[in-house]
């Protein structure tokens, strides 16, 4: 909808009404259409302001509109309509204007913002292009390179900057309708011929060739396989090289392509899954909307190594008092020096003062701890040590103090029952790097109360973390269904593949990097660490002849027989591949590794055969999503949005792939099931492989859509 005023007795005023963000849906759309008309065509009215109701001019397109039938009148010819006016067009920026909403205040003539407002063209994340005319105005207006910058990156500038950049005309501290409809008033009688995007010429750059071959070489490696972005170079180069309007009709072709894409529906889903994991709900029936967070003045954390120092800054940057404990005073004092120069380095990045240095205190003192609200423990993944900690910290800490633990992979019930008041613990699963990286997966136990969840959520929220309330299982949900996508990556090998034919496999389809980049760069010692632990390593397996069998289960010991020979990867400069040097980032193909590999094959009998692609991405991929399926069958997390959210954000899965369960739906459930039971069959000692008994019945229920899943996993749990 849209409300028409006529304000100041000659300014037509139009405000934008469809709660929470004025998305353009259909009755927006039309709601304009009628007051734009209705304000050009009374004579009283000299001037027009478009606005948002509740503070936000307009979020854009109404995304829960696509994919149905789109009614109502198109935005191209809309916008295009209040451009033609003949009476000056204002629109008054708050908030947001995203997406089509900053397309509408592009056909406007002229734009004020709120100085605290945020503008962009976010469509390329939604796998999708600024096509009601985004792409052909913001260059003729900013110029190609900035328009390029902006529309293929989707990011949100602040009014300041879109001032610089010339987005917007004026910049107001106050009232921004006000200051609009005053500004309306007295351009009233102004000619507009200057003043309509679309008649510019597009600047073309001296540097042109080079320019469009640099942004399409940057969007191609950046989302490797995303075609929106790439769209959205084509589209822009339109602009600068084609009049406007057929410049409009490249933009409409080249969105006709994406809208209907597979791409698009996993980008907009993972929009939608994003904000679905902040409504979380636990299988006591506690939930988000009824469970009150506390509030977290001052936390602490334990353990100073490579994730409780990104914590410690995660937190800081919140502005609340952090305390942040080591044991030996050589560690603290290094930790010290390392935290500050992360928080220097993020307050230049960001061009202000390191304000967070002065909210954290050092102490190798537990007692230190005895006032916070909550401490998160980041110590060796050893759980003798954690046990003694989390006793420590419930004789030490004030009652009520929230003890959150960031174990990879340990028992977050067993740490509880070591402290007085078990329900006050939960775990708060960072990632490294965690100042950087946005997942945070939130740990809750059989005895873990809603309101330390609710608070552990919510202080995820405020560290600008992505966070999913997740079961207690080993592994939670992330590393959980990592184990097998690592296994089976491991047996490729032995079949015949190579780590460079398996990462080649899986960076094509989207990842960062692949298994065995990734296992250099975490380091090879981890998992060999986990797995002496579970008793699987044999020990000096290298010298005799290691068994590829564990109580009847298939296992390789090749991770094993690295590590004995200290290949741990980029740290020492030698893993899955080799180095420079240690501490080197460039992977580059080890033919010691090559012969290893025969030499291993030969001594097991095992006959290398030809591995494709498709069965890296079907063994490895297929197998992940199995145990999803496990982890959704035994209630550890709520949805498939859970688990695709933690793969996107944590993972590096290719959000355009929409995630791990969001790609089985779009590849077929049938199809996962029928390719899991082949490889089964051909590997029975196998375990992961055998197809999960809810991947069965979705199958057998006619394979619904991903939104329909959780109504099967209920009936199923109902049922037990
Ligand atoms: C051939 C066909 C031709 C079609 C031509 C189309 C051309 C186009 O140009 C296409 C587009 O505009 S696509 C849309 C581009 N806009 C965006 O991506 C902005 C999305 N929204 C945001 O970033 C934040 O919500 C925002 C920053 C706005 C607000 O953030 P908050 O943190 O305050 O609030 P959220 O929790 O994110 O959102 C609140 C509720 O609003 C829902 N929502 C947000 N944006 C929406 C949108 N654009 N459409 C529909 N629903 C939207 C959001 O899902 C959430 O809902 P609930 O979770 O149910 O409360
Ligand atoms: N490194 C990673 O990528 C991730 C690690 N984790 C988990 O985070 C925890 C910490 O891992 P990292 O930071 O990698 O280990 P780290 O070895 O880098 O650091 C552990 C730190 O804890 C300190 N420490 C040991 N006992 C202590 C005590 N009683 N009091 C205070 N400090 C003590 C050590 O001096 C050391 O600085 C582990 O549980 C690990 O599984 C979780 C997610 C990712």
């Amino acid at each position: 909808m849209a409300q028409y005023t006529r304000v100041s007795g000659s300014v037509g005023l139009i405000t934008l009404q469809n709660p929470p963000v004025n998305a353009l849906s259909a009755a927006v759309r039309q709601g304009i259409v009628d007051t734009v008309k209705r304000a050009l065509g009374d004579p009283k009215v000299k001037s027009v302001v478009i606005c948002g109701q509740n503070g936000i001019f307009c979020g854009g397109a109404d995304i829960k509109e696509f994919g149905t039938n789109m009614s109502g009148p198109p935005l191209v010819p809309m916008i295009h309509a209040i451009e033609a006016a003949n009476k000056p067009v204002v629109a008054a920026i708050e908030g947001s204007a995203l997406g089509g909403g900053l397309e509408l205040a592009l056909g406007c003539h002229y734009r004020i913002a709120h100085s605290k407002a945020r503008l962009g063209l976010p469509e390329v994340s939604l796998g999708l292009l600024p096509a009601a005319g985004g792409t052909q105005r913001l260059p003729r207006l900013i110029g190609v390179p900035a328009a390029l910058d902006l529309i293929t990156t989707g990011r949100h500038v602040t009014a300041a900057e879109a001032l610089q950049l010339g987005v917007v005309d004026r910049v107001a501290e106050h009232s921004t309708v006000d200051a609009a409809v005053k500004f309306a008033l007295s351009v009233a009688a102004k000619s507009l011929d200057a003043r309509r995007i679309s008649t510019y010429p597009c600047p073309r750059p001296s540097d042109f060739d080079a320019l469009f071959e640099g942004a399409m070489q940057k969007v191609r490696q950046s989302a490797r396989g995303a075609i929106a972005p790439v769209a959205c170079v084509q589209a822009v180069r339109a602009a600068a090289t084609r009049p406007y309007l057929q410049g409009m009709e490249r933009e409409k072709e080249l969105m006709a392509t994406l809208f209907t894409s597979g791409q698009a529906r996993a980008l907009q889903y993972c929009f939608f899954a994003q904000r679905a994991v902040s409504k979380w709900n636990m299988p006591n029936g506690a939930r988000w909307d009824t469970s009150k967070p506390r509030p977290v003045h001052k936390a602490a954390v334990i353990g100073l190594g490579t994730m409780g120092r990104g914590i410690a800054v995660a937190l800081a940057q919140t502005g609340m008092s952090v305390v942040a404990v080591e044991t030996q005073e050589k560690q603290l004092m290094e930790a010290k020096q390392a935290v500050s120069g992360m928080l220097e380095r993020g307050a230049k990045r960001r061009g202000l003062t390191p304000a967070a240095l002065h909210k954290i205190s050092y102490s190798h003192d537990i007692q230190a701890v005895a006032d916070v609200d909550l401490v998160i423990e980041a110590v060796f993944e050893d759980m003798a040590l954690k046990k003694k900690v989390f006793q420590q910290l419930s004789a030490v800490c004030k009652p009520g103090t929230f003890l959150c633990t960031n174990t990879s992979a340990l028992d977050v019930d067993h740490l509880a029952s070591q402290t007085r008041n078990p329900e006050l613990v939960v775990g708060m699963h960072f990632f490294a790097p965690a100042h950087v990286m946005k997942l945070l997966e939130v740990v809750y136990g059989p005895q873990s109360s809603p309101q330390a969840v609710a608070t552990a959520m919510q202080l995820g929220k405020k560290m600008g973390k992505v966070s999913v309330a997740v079961g207690n299982c080993r592994g939670f949900v992330g590393n959980r269904m990592l184990k097998p996508y690592i296994e089976q990556a491991f047996f490729l090998l032995e079949e015949g593949a190579t780590p460079e034919l398996v990462d080649r496999a899986l960076e094509e389809f989207g990842f960062p990097m692949g298994v065995f980049r990734m296992s250099d760069l975490s380091g090879l010692d981890v998992g060999w660490r986990v797995r002496k632990g579970d008793g699987l390593v044999e020990s000096g397996s290298a010298s005799g002849q290691p068994t590829r069998l564990r109580e009847g289960r298939r296992y390789s010991p090749l991770g094993d027989l690295l590590c004995e020979q200290g290949r741990f990867g980029q740290k020492t400069g030698r893993g899955w591949y080799q180095y420079d040097k240690p501490g080197s980032r460039v992977a580059r193909s080890d033919p010691w590794f090559h012969s290893f590999l025969e030499e291993y094959r030969a001594r097991h009998g095992l006959v290398a055969r030809r591995i494709d692609h498709q069965e890296v991405l079907e063994r490895c991929l297929y197998v992940l999503i199995n145990e999803g399926f496990r982890i959704l069958e035994d209630g550890i997390a709520a949805g498939p949005e859970d688990i695709d959210i933690i793969y996107v954000f944590g993972y590096g899965w290719p959000r355009h792939r929409g995630g791990p369960m969001f790609y089985a739906g779009m590849v077929g459930l049938a199809t996962v099931l029928e390719r899991l039971e082949h490889y089964r069959q051909a590997h029975p000692d196998v375990p992961y492989l055998q197809p999960c008994s809810l991947l069965r019945r979705l199958v057998a229920s006619g394979s619904p859509p991903v939104h329909r899943w959780r109504e099967v996993i209920k009936k199923l749990h109902s049922q037990l």
